[in-house]
């Protein structure tokens, strides 16, 4: 079965990259802002398997480490410059942005002038930006532009948005927006709906991260203090379906969309059932339970998550079920471990 998904998608994809070159056009230029985050880094290897290192442009404002400055080209880039933004799309002849920077709902809500800064003025900036050269800009939202007034199992592509968080308001700001320029200025303004990913890197500070943070534990410790209720249900998705989600959407032609923002998911569990899965590949797992804030955040968030609209649109299909998650968690993280050392 996974065999025969990896064929359909190998297949799926050898067609839109043969499409790509068959109409001889130069693959884009990209740049990704935010990038040394827990997507930028992965995203940008993804993208330059696809389209050729130097035709990736990773930045962010923090000091890259020598691993980033030899994997390909990386700037510094402040989102709330805009000179400093146009700068950078002239001088690198930028077609497509890819608009990761962002302040997570966790951390969001310990800091809101700054999430309100970094969310909400430096998407007026990039999506400025992008009607004045005409760019194709990629903006991820996430479950959590839904509040507690939205159905939660499933929640549908349009519903009821009311979020109760800083970083849910700017996500849904950014939609509004982005589907605002698309129909008033032609802008090719395309966002996907993300659950929690899941990867090995560290979470920017969201309320998902526990799903990251309890392989990290457990490797290291053999015991984790979860701050959710162990029945709280939250879609979820690996980051290796996220950014596959991310660059078949982006390759949909404009005329197949019929929508700007669309969920998509892989799968739904809670701590619980993830300790279930994950007891399948360790002795023993003592873990705990001491909601904290973030508890109170995931209450309002959609439970089950329906896609069915990316399904129907552009054929979005997740690859990654549960049990290959904790599998190809418990891989990367004890890969990672070893080579780091196991305290910290
Ligand atoms: N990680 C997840 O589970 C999900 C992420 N998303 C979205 O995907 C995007 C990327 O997420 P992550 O990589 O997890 O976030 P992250 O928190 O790991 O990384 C965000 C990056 O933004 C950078 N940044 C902050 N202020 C900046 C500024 N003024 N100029 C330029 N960069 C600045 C930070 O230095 C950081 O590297 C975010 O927009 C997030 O909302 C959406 C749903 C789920
Ligand atoms: C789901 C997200 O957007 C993020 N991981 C968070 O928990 O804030």
């Amino acid at each position: 079965m996974l065999l025969r998904n990896l064929c359909r998608a190998t297949l799926k994809y050898n067609i839109r990259y043969y499409s790509v070159k068959s109409l001889n056009k130069s693959p884009p230029k990209i740049l990704i802002t935010g990038g040394l985050g827990q997507l930028g880094v992965e995203c940008a290897k993804y993208l330059r398997n696809k389209y050729g290192r130097e035709n990736v442009i990773l930045s962010d404002i923090i000091k890259p480490s020598k691993e980033i400055i030899n994997d390909g080209p990386y700037i510094f880039v402040d989102i709330l410059d805009f000179k400093g933004l146009q700068k950078v799309v002239v001088n690198h002849r930028v077609d497509w942005l890819i608009h990761f920077s962002a302040l997570l709902s966790a951390i969001g809500e310990q800091n809101v002038p700054l999430a309100v800064r970094v969310n909400i003025e430096g998407m007026h900036n990039v999506i400025e930006l992008a009607k004045q050269y005409k760019l194709r800009i990629f903006v991820p939202s996430t479950i959590g532009a839904f509040g507690p007034d939205s159905p939660r199992n499933p929640t549908p592509n349009v519903t009821i948005q009311r979020p109760r968080t800083i970083y849910g308001v700017s996500k849904v700001h950014a939609e509004l927006l982005g589907e605002y320029y698309y129909h008033k200025f032609g802008l090719d303004f395309r966002c996907l709906r993300f659950p929690g990913i899941i990867s090995s890197d560290p979470p920017g500070g969201g309320t998902t991260d526990y799903a990251i943070a309890i392989f990290h534990e457990i490797i290291r410790k053999g015991q984790y203090k979860c701050y959710l209720n162990p029945q709280t249900r939250l879609p979820m998705m690996h980051l290796k379906d996220a950014l596959r989600a991310l660059s078949e959407y982006l390759e949909v032609p404009n005329e197949q969309l019929l929508r700007r923002c669309y969920n998509v998911t892989a799968m739904s569990f809670t701590p619980e059932e993830l300790v279930q899965a994950m007891s399948k590949h360790v002795q023993e797992i003592k873990i705990s339970y001491q909601p904290d804030s973030r508890q109170e955040i995931a209450d309002t968030w959609p439970q089950v998550f329906d896609d069915s609209e990316a399904r129907r649109d552009w054929n979005w299909r997740p690859e990654i079920d549960l049990d290959n998650l904790v599998k190809l968690m418990f891989d990367e993280v004890r890969e990672k471990v070893e080579a780091n050392g196991y305290s910290s």
